[in-house]
């Protein structure tokens, strides 16, 4: 039952391994590609340039003869040339703070990705698992903090308050003509960093990357967008160098109003182009969510997303402790954040638990959920509860078991319920401390989850190697940032699972572009989430691995984006994508849908230069 058919057919594998060239981008001698420019002008193109690989007789076709060195070069020698330098950047910097090492590497990846997209996306492609940190979390998260500094060239596009009224006119300055995937982020709540205001963009830029490189979405059809509405950082309203509007963020209807704009005219342009929303903070993810849900093809990552990733490692939790998925709905899971994303979660796992068997007898009155926000264990007393989060407070005084008060804090929560299951999405660091830790050892599991998904890596609630020490060999640990495995001294490995919803979200966003959906149902979402849990054996999860290697994400991807495909499918709510109709996709098995989705994908490759002047 958890295997995956496709997992194991050694065609899909071959399809999607890393180093070969994958179909649809993938045929071994590309078509050519028609160029409106010439000399120079392409040498600056990212998207054309191919640095010293041009051969000759497309130096002569281009005009570039006389442009570059002599010698060609090939596509290999480049890539060995770029990770040689990378490598010796690495050693040059051995010893230098972690910081100034991950934004030098940061810079080193940047520098290619604004000059020479293919080999860009090709190291990106082949290394996922090492660059994945440095384009995408923990680093983004420093890029954006120092965003103002860092900038030099612009990538995407930017709509700020000022530009009410004139967004209509402004989308058709994006130079591509077709957008396929777009994400937005009004930086508002940025990883666990808080309002970053205008600095945000790294977000956008960093999930898109992993589109392309985890999706094969084609890196001329993403297009990362902030809203900049403003900012209340303080700090960053008096630094003279923010590149942001200085001034308060837009609240209530002048806030909708610009974001109503801005998705009519992404709409006017693109009927078809996915949008994800991204790093809102709580009110206005959920709100956005709620009002643009039925309208767009549209999802919120940290909600939607991040719920599905950790409803895969919470029914991996439960595989772990060799009990049936149907044991699901007797786990008693503490979560610690109640916000937009682990009100996401909450929202997820209740829907999936209402969905087991023998649950009819509780209903939607079961509450295996402890949860605690800033203030602690939120119980039905709680003054101004936000009706999402009411649904999982508490009862209160000796009718609750165990008996627990309002406010109760982290470690006497712990300790009264002995959890299954200890859940943070707080942004804050270290909050899952020693004693806390101490009394996850009496769980009521043999196998007690700790899963630390907050982001980046300094707002982690625990590290893997307090889990093991504290709670014991037999945990299972995940976090939002990667850490490595903890070796447990006896030849064993405590391993540091990576819960992040980028296991997700790029399936996501492509099975819904390629299922052409109107909109993104719960139908898609849970498909997505059920495909990433049953990717795991079960011999992995006896070794406490839940999630695979990101090194496999394009693998991950396929069977992902094929799920979301044929749930669209089952839902009527696919309008088929290019010259592939619903109907052809309904016909599709799974397997079929599987290698579809593959061969969809774009893959990093040079293609011949004709000129069109
Ligand atoms: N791993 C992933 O895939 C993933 C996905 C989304 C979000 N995240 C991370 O989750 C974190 C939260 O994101 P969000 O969108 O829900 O933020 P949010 O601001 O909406 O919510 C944060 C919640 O944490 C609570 N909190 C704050 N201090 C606390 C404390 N001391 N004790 C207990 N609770 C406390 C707040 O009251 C609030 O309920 C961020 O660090 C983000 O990076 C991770
Ligand atoms: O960006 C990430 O790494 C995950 C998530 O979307 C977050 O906001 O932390
Ligand atoms: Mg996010």
């Amino acid at each position: 039952m958890w295997r995956s058919a496709a997992r194991r057919s050694p065609q899909i594998r071959r399809l999607l391994s890393s180093s070969a060239p994958q179909a649809g981008a993938g045929a071994a001698v590309p078509g050519p590609c028609i160029v409106h420019k010439r000399g120079n002008d392409i040498l600056h193109d990212p998207w054309y340039n191919k640095d010293t690989a041009f051969p000759m007789t497309e130096r002569d076709r281009l005009g570039l003869r006389g442009l570059l060195p002599p010698r060609v070069m090939s596509f290999e020698q480049q890539y060995e040339r770029f990770i040689n330098s990378f490598r010796s950047l690495e050693n040059n910097t051995r010893g230098a703070p972690d910081s100034i090492v991950a934004l030098a590497k940061w810079r080193i990846l940047n520098r290619l990705h604004d000059r020479n997209e293919t080999l860009y996306y090709r190291v990106l492609i082949d290394n996922i698992k090492d660059f994945a940190p440095i384009i995408y979390t923990p680093t983004v998260g420093l890029v954006c903090e120092n965003y103002s500094g860092l900038f030099r060239r612009p990538r995407g596009m930017y709509f700020s308050a000022k530009d009410k009224g004139e967004m209509m006119s402004m989308i058709y300055n994006w130079p591509a003509e077709k957008v396929d995937m777009i994400v937005v982020t009004d930086g508002s709540r940025i990883l666990g960093l808080g309002d970053l205001g205008v600095q945000g963009i790294g977000i956008p830029i960093g999930k898109l990357d992993v589109y392309v490189a985890a999706a094969g979405i084609n890196p001329q059809k993403v297009l990362p967008i902030m809203l900049d509405v403003g900012t209340n950082n303080e700090k960053l309203l008096e630094d003279k160098l923010y590149l942001g509007l200085r001034q308060p963020r837009l609240e209530g209807e002048e806030y909708l109003a610009v974001v109503d704009e801005f998705m009519e005219a992404v709409h006017a342009r693109w009927p078809k182009a996915v949008v994800q929303f991204e790093d809102f903070q709580m009110k206005w993810a959920f709100e956005t969510l709620q009002r643009y849900r039925n309208r767009f093809c549209m999802f919120n990552d940290d909600v939607q997303g991040t719920a599905g990733v950790a409803l895969a490692g919470l029914l991996g939790a439960v595989r772990a402790q060799g009990r049936p998925l149907q044991d699901f709905t007797n786990q008693k899971i503490v979560v610690v954040g109640a916000g937009s994303a682990g009100i996401g979660v909450l929202s997820m796992a209740k829907q999936s638990m209402l969905r087991m068997p023998g649950i009819h007898r509780t209903g939607e009155g079961h509450n295996q959920f402890w949860v605690l926000d800033k203030d602690g264990l939120i119980t039905k007393t709680r003054k101004g509860l936000d009706p999402a989060v009411a649904r999982f407070a508490r009862g209160y005084g000796p009718d609750e078991v165990p008996d627990l008060h309002e406010g109760a804090s982290l470690v006497e929560v712990v300790k009264k319920v002995k959890p299954h299951v200890l859940l943070g999405l707080s942004g804050v660091g270290a909050i899952f401390n020693e004693e806390v830790l101490k009394a996850m050892k009496e769980s009521d599991s043999p196998r007690p989850a700790v899963f630390a998904m907050s982001n980046p890596t300094t707002k982690a609630e625990c590290t893997p190697d307090d889990v093991f020490k504290h709670v014991g060999e037999n945990a299972i640990f995940a976090s939002g940032s990667p850490f490595s495995n903890v070796s447990l001294g006896n030849g064993n490995t405590g391993y540091a699972n990576q819960a992040n919803n980028m296991y997700l979200f790029p399936g996501i966003g492509l099975g819904a572009l390629l299922s052409g959906a109107r909109h993104i149902s719960d139908g898609m979402l849970q498909a997505a989430a059920e495909c990433l849990a049953s990717y795991i054996t079960d011999d992995e999860i006896r070794k406490g691995i839940l999630f695979p290697s990101v090194s496999s994400i394009r693998h991950i991807t396929a069977q992902v984006g094929a799920a979301v495909v044929r749930a669209a499918v089952a839902e009527d709510l696919a309008e088929g994508c290019c010259d592939v109709g619903p109907r052809e996709l309904g016909s599709m098995s799974e397997s079929e849908t599987v290698d579809y989705v593959a061969r969809k994908m774009w893959y990093p490759i040079y293609s011949p230069l004709v000129s069109d002047k």
